[in-house]
Formats: structure tokens, C-alpha cells, sequence
């Protein structure tokens, strides 16, 4: 199934450079700039709306860019896009899955496209769709299918062109959680061969659980890009939590740790805290050496979420209203 390359892979299966498009006066994307190092897998983060998909149509050439210098696989988009659609593939909102033939027959009609001899065409459909479980189904027609089935068919007939580049807009959405873990094994193991994966996903757990690094896209500019591990830390707001149904017991651990938030009405005391062992230690032994015992102890670490809401605030307000979030908006946040 995988092809020898004629040359080493470029460093870089993804470049873009002041990357802007703009559907009449609206600017959907302002001038980005991304770097996707081979092997890798990156994600686009952003709220609906946000221009993802369009970022996605443009570096797979089904639609062009109004500026930027935009290189896929080591080819110019502007002046190579037949060398980038060799090198990619695509799976989407906008399915390649044929409803009227069966699952199988969608294999092997990608296989023909891609010239593939019949033989070896029928062995990488039956192998791929084993590989997404799909044999059993294989010979019933594709609109019989479930939403996950048919996403896991979209994915496996991109497959059978070994793209080296794979654009995967949003690939678990409408998955059963067993299908997303399935699906999230499947990218994992493509990356492990050497393949680029380039995902959106409305899934922030899955950002975290998949991606080298992540860019949050906001307002047409990459508001913040990193490893997960990286963006949490641009967010301050871990803490430790006390509560206390006793006033006197809460008085008298409020006098003990100045520097907390207090909430005299809900009986809470706030720290911030990296949650290490280390420092809820040595909260708990200044309760210790107050005489006082907290009814509840909660530790909050930021996590993705909390970046996410805190970089695209004002655009997210109908998610944000109901949990009061940081409104740290950093312009621009490039974590290394
Ligand atoms: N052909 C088009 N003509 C005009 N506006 C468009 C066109 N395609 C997309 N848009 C607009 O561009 C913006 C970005 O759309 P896009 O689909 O890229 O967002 P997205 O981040 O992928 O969102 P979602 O998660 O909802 O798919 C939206 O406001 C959308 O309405």
C-alpha cells in the first residue's frame, strides 16, 4: 500500500504564508500563517464559523486564495496544484461516499481513479475496509449506512491513494464515543507511517488527545498556536478550592491564607495552584497549623476548554454566558 517516495519528504508538509480569503466584504481568513512539519499532526481549532473548512478547501486546491504564498508537500499551491492533489487526500463535510452503490463499490471506484491494477485495487479496498470494519457492510449499499459508517468509508477511500498529506475536516463529528476512539487509533497509527494529518475538529478533548500542535482560529487570525500542554499554560486560572460549612472554621482558615479569593457568603476560599502534590501540601499543612479541616477540597487545572473560551470569548458568548470564564484575549500567542 505505500509507495515509495521519489524524493525525502519535505520538512514542511504544510506552509502558508499571509494566507487571506474574503467572500466579498467579509474576511474569512486575515493574513494567517501555518507550518505543519511532516509526520505531524495539527490542528485547527476555532468556533463554528471561524473559516476552518475554508482553510481546508484552499490547502486541498477546491478553492483558491485571494493572497498568500501556500505550499502542500513541498508544491506551490498557485502554480503545483495538480502535484498537491497527488500528495493529499481529503475527507469532509463535503463526502466523497456515493449512496446508490455499496461500500465496496466506492473502494473500488477509488481504486480505478487512482489507476491501481484490479488486483491489487481489491486487495487495499478489502484491507481498508477491515482496517474500518466495514466488511461486514461492505456489500450493502452505502445509504444503509450509519453517519459513522459512512464518515469511516469517506476515510478509508481516501486512503486508497496513500496520501501522504491527509485533510480531515472534523472526522469524528456524529461518531459514536467507541467509533471516535476507533477513529482517533486510526490517526494515530497513519501518523506513525510518516503521514501529515491536518484536522479540524469541534472537539477540543480531541485536539488534545491527537494533535502536535493546535491553532485556535478567531476572527480571521490564529489567536494563539501550540501544544495543548503549551496553550493550557497561556491561560492562568489553576486553583484549589476550600470549602467550609462552619464560619468560624472558614475565618479562621481565611486569616491563616491571606492571599485567597474569598466568597464569605458561600463559605470558599480560592488559591491559585498548579494542583502539584507538592502545593496541595502545603495548603493542607497551613489548615493543619490553623486547627481547621475544610469540608470540601476541589482542584481546578485549566484545560483546553478554558483556553478555547478564553481566546474566542466574545464570538462564543451563547457557550460562555452560562459558565463564567477568563477573558484573557491575547492578540496573538505563539508558544515554542
Ligand atoms: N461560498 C461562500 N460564500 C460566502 N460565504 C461563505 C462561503 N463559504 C463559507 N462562507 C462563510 O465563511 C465563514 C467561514 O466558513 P467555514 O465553513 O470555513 O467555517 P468553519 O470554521 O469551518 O465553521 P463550521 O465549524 O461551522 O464548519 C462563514 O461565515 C461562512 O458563512
Amino acid at each position: 500500500m505505500t509507495k515509495t517516495a521519489p524524493h525525502p519528504p519535505h520538512p514542511h508538509a504544510i506552509t502558508a504564508k499571509h494566507l487571506h480569503k474574503a467572500y466579498g466584504a467579509k474576511t474569512i481568513l486575515d493574513g494567517i500563517d501555518l507550518t505543519v512539519p511532516t509526520g505531524t499532526v495539527f490542528s485547527l481549532l476555532g468556533p463554528n464559523g471561524a473559516g476552518k473548512t475554508t482553510a481546508v478547501k484552499i490547502l486541498s486546491t477546491l478553492i483558491t486564495a485571494d493572497a498568500g504564498d501556500l505550499h502542500v508537500g513541498g508544491h506551490n499551491l498557485a502554480t503545483d496544484a495538480q502535484a498537491v492533489r497527488a500528495a493529499i487526500g481529503v475527507t469532509g463535510q463535503f463526502s466523497a461516499v456515493d449512496g446508490l452503490i455499496t461500500g465496496e463499490e466506492n473502494m473500488l471506484l477509488m481504486a480505478d481513479l487512482h489507476h491501481l491494477p484490479r488486483s491489487e485495487g481489491r486487495r487495499t479496498a478489502a484491507e481498508l475496509l477491515e482496517r474500518f470494519d466495514l466488511t461486514e457492510a461492505a456489500k450493502k449499499p452505502a445509504s444503509t449506512y450509519s453517519g459513522g459508517m459512512k464518515r469511516r468509508l469517506d476515510i478509508a477511500m481516501t486512503l486508497v491513494g496513500s496520501p501522504r498529506i491527509i485533510f480531515l475536516d472534523e472526522p469524528t463529528t456524529g461518531l459514536d464515543p467507541r467509533s471516535r476512539h476507533t477513529m482517533w487509533r486510526i490517526i494515530r497509527e497513519l501518523v506513525t507511517t510518516g503521514v501529515t494529518v491536518f484536522l479540524t475538529t469541534q472537539y477540543l478533548e480531541e485536539a488534545d488527545q491527537l494533535a502536535d500542535r493546535i491553532a485556535v482560529l478567531h476572527d480571521g487570525r490564529i489567536a494563539a498556536e501550540g501544544s495543548a500542554e503549551e496553550l493550557k499554560r497561556l491561560i492562568p486560572g489553576g486553583h484549589v478550592r476550600l470549602r467550609f460549612t462552619d464560619p468560624d472554621a472558614y475565618r479562621a482558615a481565611a486569616s491563616r491564607l491571606r492571599e485567597a479569593v474569598r466568597d464569605d457568603e458561600a463559605l470558599t476560599l480560592q488559591l491559585p495552584s498548579d494542583g502539584s502534590q507538592r502545593e496541595l501540601r502545603a495548603v493542607l499543612d497551613r489548615l493543619d497549623s490553623a486547627g481547621v479541616e475544610a469540608d470540601e477540597l476541589t482542584v481546578h487545572t485549566p484545560d483546553l476548554d478554558d483556553v478555547f473560551f478564553a481566546l474566542t470569548a466574545d464570538t462564543t458568548t451563547d457557550t460562555a454566558t452560562d459558565t463564567p470564564r477568563r477573558s484573557t484575549q491575547p492578540t496573538k500567542e505563539t508558544v515554542r
